[in-house]
């Protein structure tokens, strides 16, 4: 089985992605949350998701500045069993929250790694208002992320431009 093709992906979407970098995360504790993440320019990545065991809520939050859907989320559920993958834009804050224990999450990535670029979002901002399934226990958090700021309190990176 294939799992990422990027002349059939180009010419399924016309987007040609040239992807450098390839993570696997292991996520123990049912209701493990990490995001929302992103890389500021230049070092912006697309990012391709997929699951390798058990399941996850995916979600992406639009924070490029002037966007009809600044500050909205989309989600998908990702599982090993149904292979479904969501791409991420670079524009796009992601995250998820595992639900399942001993998830293995697997992503590519179109840029390379850079701990100067890695910022975040606070997962549960207000004015996002993702709609997490968490179990009764809460989320399971790196202290890294419980410290995020809110998105109303980082400078503008990204700037939405309307298609041609
Ligand atoms: C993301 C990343 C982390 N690392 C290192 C830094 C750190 O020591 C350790 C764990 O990093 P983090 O805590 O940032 O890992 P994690 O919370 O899994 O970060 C990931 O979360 C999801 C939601 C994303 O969207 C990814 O882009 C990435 O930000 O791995 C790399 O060496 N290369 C990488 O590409």
């Amino acid at each position: 089985m294939e799992t990422w093709n990027r002349r059939a992906f180009a010419a399924a979407s016309g987007i040609d992605l040239d992807f450098v970098q390839d993570n696997q995360s292991l996520s123990v504790s049912t209701g493990t949350v990490r995001g929302l993440h992103f890389q500021s320019p230049p070092c912006a990545q697309d990012k391709l998701i997929r699951v390798l065991a058990g399941t996850i809520l995916d979600v992406a939050v639009d924070i490029r500045q002037g966007s009809p859907s600044f500050g909205r989320w989309v989600a998908a559920e990702l599982s090993a069993k149904n292979r479904q993958q969501l791409l991420v834009p670079i524009g796009f804050a992601h995250g998820f929250v595992t639900l399942e224990p001993d998830t293995i999450v697997a992503y590519k990535v179109s840029n390379h790694y850079s701990k100067e670029n890695d910022l975040g979002i606070r997962w549960n901002d207000p004015d996002i208002a993702v709609d997490w399934p968490l179990p009764p226990s809460g989320a399971v958090l790196s202290e890294k992320d419980a410290a995020l700021p809110f998105l109303r309190d980082i400078s503008p990176l990204f700037t939405w431009r309307a298609a041609l």
